[in-house]
């Protein structure tokens, strides 16, 4: 089998489209969604994925704030923004690019965060409420990972979906909400025995591992969908979690890496973005 590769990008750009019209309706209406992304340090990587979020959202016709603090910011001083940003209504998302610096404890921040603005999705209100199945911000990986499927047409009842990686930000919720769907979800990590046993198993199998080349063509069932979440520098280039040739001669859909899930991530950023304007709004 040759896989059909699935475009995160393309996709993205129809769908940015689609909200860059609903965002000019709003305006009608006097609401323009506004997201405040705030970044603490110098991380380069961090840099250039919050510029490309900056961009997507003013390219949409979103307000878009970018706060820059030092990596010496105290928790303190930044618990006292986010409480400033929980209040200013023209803030309707907040988003606050992980990781941390080492002297600021992650899950006080992500639960300083007024849930109704919560545009990641991280929040323990949100993911209490992702489990239980109610309407909520899903994290945008994991969320625009389903979009991908539904829009490539993979139906995912009834299907057995094997998530390598088990962390808060994609590999549980995107399990979660594939089980949520009706899928049978296993999840492996770095303790599991026999790797491949049982990604061979998967019809569905979802890479977020952090790990270049971990899953190869010899992981993968014939005709399986194969989505990689990784981003990896190797080389001062971009790569996956999958060796794509190898994998790709096996499976049948397959998302290359850059170009596949990372676009659609942004995306769903923006669109929970939109949802919090009109909610806070009472649209
Ligand atoms: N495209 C996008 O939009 C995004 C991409 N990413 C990328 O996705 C990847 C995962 O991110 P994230 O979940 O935050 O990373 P984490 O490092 O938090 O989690 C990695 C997970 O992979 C598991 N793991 C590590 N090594 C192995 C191994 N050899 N075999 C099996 N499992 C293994 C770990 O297991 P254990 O729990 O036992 O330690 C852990 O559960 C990264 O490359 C990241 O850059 C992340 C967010 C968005
Ligand atoms: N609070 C928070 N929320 C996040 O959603 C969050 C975060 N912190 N920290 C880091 C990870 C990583 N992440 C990516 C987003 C887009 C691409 C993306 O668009 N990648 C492009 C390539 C971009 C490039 O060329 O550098 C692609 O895959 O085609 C990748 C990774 C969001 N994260």
């Amino acid at each position: 089998m040759s896989a059909e590769v699935i475009y995160g990008k393309d996709l993205a750009a129809e769908i940015r489209e689609e909200m860059r019209q609903e965002v000019a309706r709003m305006k009608q209406d006097g609401i323009i969604p506004g997201l405040t992304v705030v970044l603490i340090g110098e991380d380069p990587a961090s840099q250039s994925y919050v510029k490309g979020k900056k961009k997507a959202s003013e390219k949409v016709g979103m307000k878009s704030n970018l706060i820059e603090l030092p990596a010496s910011t105290s928790q303190e001083e930044l618990l006292d923004l986010l409480n400033d940003l929980n209040k200013d209504v023209g803030v309707h998302g907040i988003l606050v690019q992980l990781p941390l610096p080492d002297h600021i404890d992650e899950q006080a921040v992500i639960e300083a965060i007024d849930p109704s603005k919560d545009v990641d999705g991280f929040h323990p209100i949100n993911v209490g409420r992702m489990m239980t199945g109610e309407d909520t911000f899903y994290p945008c990986t994991p969320y625009g990972i389903m979009v991908m499927l539904e829009r490539a047409n993979i139906t995912v009842e009834g299907k057995h979906v094997v998530v390598v990686g088990r962390s808060n930000l994609v590999g549980k919720p995107v399990g979660q909400l594939l089980l949520n769907q009706n899928a049978t979800v296993t999840y492996c990590h770095s303790r599991t025995k026999d790797l491949s046993a049982h990604t061979r198993q998967a019809d569905i199998l979802i890479v977020a591992a952090g790990k270049a080349g971990l899953i190869d063509g010899s992981h993968i069932k014939d005709g399986a969908v194969v989505i990689d979440v990784g981003v990896n520098r190797v080389n001062d280039k971009l790569t996956g979690d999958v060796d794509f040739d190898s994998a790709a001669a096996k499976a049948s859909y397959i998302t290359p890496v850059p170009k596949g899930v990372g676009p659609m991530t942004i995306t769903m950023l923006l669109h929970n973005t939109i949802k919090a304007a009109k909610r806070i709004e009472g649209k």
